[in-house]
């Protein structure tokens, strides 16, 4: 059973980067506490991005231990290991690089130099995912071949793709798999890695954090109602928590019933 989502709504962009990092800062803090270790997963895109680097320049920034923060990725363009276009080489230039992170917590897709193509790069993910999942051993997983994700964050494309799940392609129909491989992907580059929409379904948490007019018309339709594979934000959903991080210009499109939601966050 997964969580219905709940929408807050910012007056621009940078105030929601900031949102999201604060938020990010405290639920590390508050995994922290609990069980030692927190377990982040990475969105690329322009929010993602800013959130990193407002994390960066929060006052709040140190209270996360940040070697024991395990950073996964949702997904990944199948590309050479140092391009400025993979996702994670942006994520280590606005934060990672900055932090006393633990390199063996880092897990970021193969590259291009890696593996002979993006199908083998989605088959090593999926096994150090495994890996990483009996490390765990964790009874009541929510997905055995998985580790525990506390929070998962994503973007939204104006065609309302998440990771590198694209409306209507093999990606985001893909059962049985943890992680798949992305051929003719709509947006540059056309092959890419992604999880699949089952692995973002198993996270504790799922962020989807938004912004501008050009995404008002995924950001409607997904919280409206569409199918996933039309609509893949749609499908986005965590188990504990989905939470939708908007500034008003995504909202504009939003059916009137959710925008005074008495659960709406604030
Ligand atoms: O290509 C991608 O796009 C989405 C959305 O990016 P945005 O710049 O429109 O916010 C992103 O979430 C995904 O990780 C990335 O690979």
């Amino acid at each position: 059973m997964n969580a219905e989502p709940k929408i807050s709504i910012h007056p621009g962009p940078t105030l929601l980067a900031a949102s999201v990092a604060s938020r990010l800062i405290t639920r590390l803090v508050d995994v922290q506490n609990e069980r030692g270790t927190a377990t982040v997963v990475l969105t690329g895109g322009s929010i993602g991005t800013a959130a990193l680097k407002a994390v960066w320049e929060s006052p709040t920034c140190r209270t996360v231990d940040w070697s024991q923060v395990h950073f996964w990725w949702g997904d990944e363009r199948f590309l050479p290991a140092g391009h400025p276009d993979r996702n994670a080489v942006q994520a280590r230039e606005a934060l990672l690089d900055r932090l006393a992170v633990d390199p063996a917590k880092v897990h970021e897709f193969g590259s291009s130099d890696q593996f002979p193509d993006q199908y083998a790069a989605a088959a090593d993910y999926a096994a150090r995912l495994q890996e990483a999942a009996d490390a765990e051993a964790l009874d009541g997983a929510a997905d055995p071949r998985l580790p525990r994700f506390d929070v998962l964050m994503l973007g939204v494309g104006p065609d309302a793709h998440i990771a590198s799940l694209f409306p209507e392609l093999a990606g985001i129909r893909t059962k049985g798999s943890t992680v798949v491989g992305v051929a003719d992907a709509p947006k540059p580059p056309p092959e890419r890695i992604s999880l699949t929409l089952e692995s973002i379904r198993s996270a504790e948490e799922v962020w989807l954090a938004v912004a501008g007019e050009d995404k008002a018309g995924a950001v409607g339709l997904a919280l409206a109602g569409a199918g996933s594979v039309q609509v893949p934000a749609a499908g986005a959903r965590g188990r504990n928590k989905t939470l939708w991080l908007i500034d008003q210009e995504a909202a504009v499109q939003l059916p009137g019933r959710l925008i005074n939601r008495e659960d709406a966050e604030q």
